[in-house]
């Protein structure tokens, strides 16, 4: 598999032997704005959203929502074009609702997850009168019909239940299995109780259920699963669903050995499971909604780092130092996720050198690839990270002071500042700036 085939759609080497995203070249842009510097291409974000329209076309007959999984990556002029270009939100906090609400999403597309909701997030979001709160638990759902009852205001909910079932992820990033925090389990009978705690409450109106399997999945069987398993749950509870989301999780390629992250098998698959169960129990078919968030938007971002200081250790390993890392993506540390690199400015130059890229940050576990083999670097060369768009900047933090970087968007002839990287001010804390609005 072509190294290319995980970068941006508007990826190209430019007449430089320089890496270039929707004509622009990185290494123009890295000299211009600074590093860190995370880019997005807008072809590939808008292809991926397309594509997911498509298969819902063909695979189901149907309503389908595809709602993004904002934590993956949310910025406000972000958030403006996404609304323009017809997805709904999941949101998880007060910021993300604040965020849907000035960036022009219809309230009836946004719905609000979450194991610990505060009062305030779960008032926000009914006076917002959104599409749904997804009640995660039972102490939630009594709080939940107090809080509608005070407001004299019925509240739209899905359940989350939680199926109990295993999936092939990292440890921390599963969420439907018989430990998890999240959700109301089919095991114990609280997401029965749950169910008809919600049919019987004048303040509830149950619109659907939700299940999440975990994040960076594979494999459809989960899903097929997990349809099966709601659908068995709704029609054993005599009730029928309007809505039913499989969640998000659909998984991304971060090296061309990953599996292949073609998201047709798994809307084939979450639509066949439905449509076999609305047939089987008579039912109307629910309207569908995916809620995926890193397919949507990692291979559309990349993350520009300039390289520092080289050294070779006394146990042979060649280091390369580059001025982000860990602040800006905790995913290796975390989930020892694995990433390739590409050299800006030679980017189609064999490699002929073994290397480890490190971070700039006081931690020994700050390494950003443990081994890649790259063309020989000099101080101020660019490395490009591919599929860098999701779960980086989003989790990106302040550690050593670190500010958080520059994100831009970039369209064939056009350049947009969707965040201003941060800076030091006087009150000791670090200004978050975005895009003018
Ligand atoms: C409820 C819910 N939906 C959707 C997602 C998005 O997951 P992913 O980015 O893997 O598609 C998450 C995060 O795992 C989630 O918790
Ligand atoms: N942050 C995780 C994904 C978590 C999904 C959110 N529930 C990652 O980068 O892989």
């Amino acid at each position: 598999m072509d190294d290319l085939s995980i970068f941006p759609n508007s990826t190209s080497i430019n007449q430089n032997g320089h890496l270039a995203i929707a004509g622009h070249d990185l290494v123009d842009l890295a000299n211009q704005y600074g590093t860190p510097l995370y880019l997005y291409d807008a072809a590939t974000v808008r292809a991926q959203i397309d594509r997911l329209h498509r298969l819902f076309k063909r695979y189901y007959p149907g309503e389908a929502l595809l709602a993004y999984a904002s934590k993956a990556y949310l910025s406000f002029q972000f958030a403006k074009k996404l609304a323009k270009y017809g997805v709904g939100l999941d949101v998880v906090s007060l910021g993300e609702i604040h965020i849907a609400q000035t960036a022009g999403f219809q309230p009836s597309v946004v719905h609000l997850h979450g194991n610990n909701k505060s009062e305030a997030e779960l008032q926000a979001a009914l006076d917002w009168a959104i599409q749904a709160i997804v009640v995660d638990n039972l102490e939630e759902l009594e709080l939940l019909e107090q809080m509608a009852s005070h407001s004299q205001k019925r509240v739209r909910i899905w359940l989350r239940i939680t199926p109990d079932l295993s999936v092939d992820t990292h440890p921390h990033i599963q969420t439907a299995h018989l430990d998890s925090k999240f959700g109301l389990h089919l095991e114990n009978g609280e997401a029965d109780e749950a169910l008809q705690r919600s049919l019987s409450s004048p303040w509830l109106e149950l619109s659907g259920i939700h299940a999440h399997l975990g994040s960076q999945i594979f494999d459809t069987e989960p899903y097929r699963l997990a349809i099966e398993r709601l659908c068995e749950f709704a029609a054993k509870n005599n009730y029928i669903p309007a809505e039913i989301s499989p969640g998000g999780g659909w998984g991304v390629r971060y090296t061309p050995e990953d599996p292949d992250d073609d998201p047709e098998q798994w809307v084939r698959t979450v639509s066949g499971a439905m449509q076999e169960a609305a047939i089987r129990h008579d039912w109307p078919y629910p309207r569908l909604v995916l809620e995926p968030g890193r397919w949507l938007i990692a291979r559309a971002g990349i993350a520009i780092y300039r390289v520092g200081n080289q050294k070779t250790t006394p146990a042979q390993t060649h280091l390369v130092a580059i001025d982000g890392g860990l602040a800006d993506n905790p995913r290796v540390a975390l989930y020892q996720a694995r990433y390739i690199a590409k050299v800006v400015e030679r980017a189609a130059e064999p490699a002929t050198q073994t290397v480890r890229i490190v971070g700039k940050f006081c931690e020994s576990g700050d390494v950003l690839i443990p081994q890649v083999n790259l063309p020989p670097l000099q101080r101020g060369d660019h490395l490009a990270i591919p599929a860098s768009g999701a779960y980086q900047l989003s989790m990106a933090s302040n550690y050593n002071y670190a500010a958080r970087p520059t994100v831009l968007w970039l369209e064939q002839g056009q350049i947009e500042i969707l965040q201003q990287r941060e800076q030091p001010d006087q009150s000791s804390w670090l200004v978050y700036s975005e895009g003018k609005h």
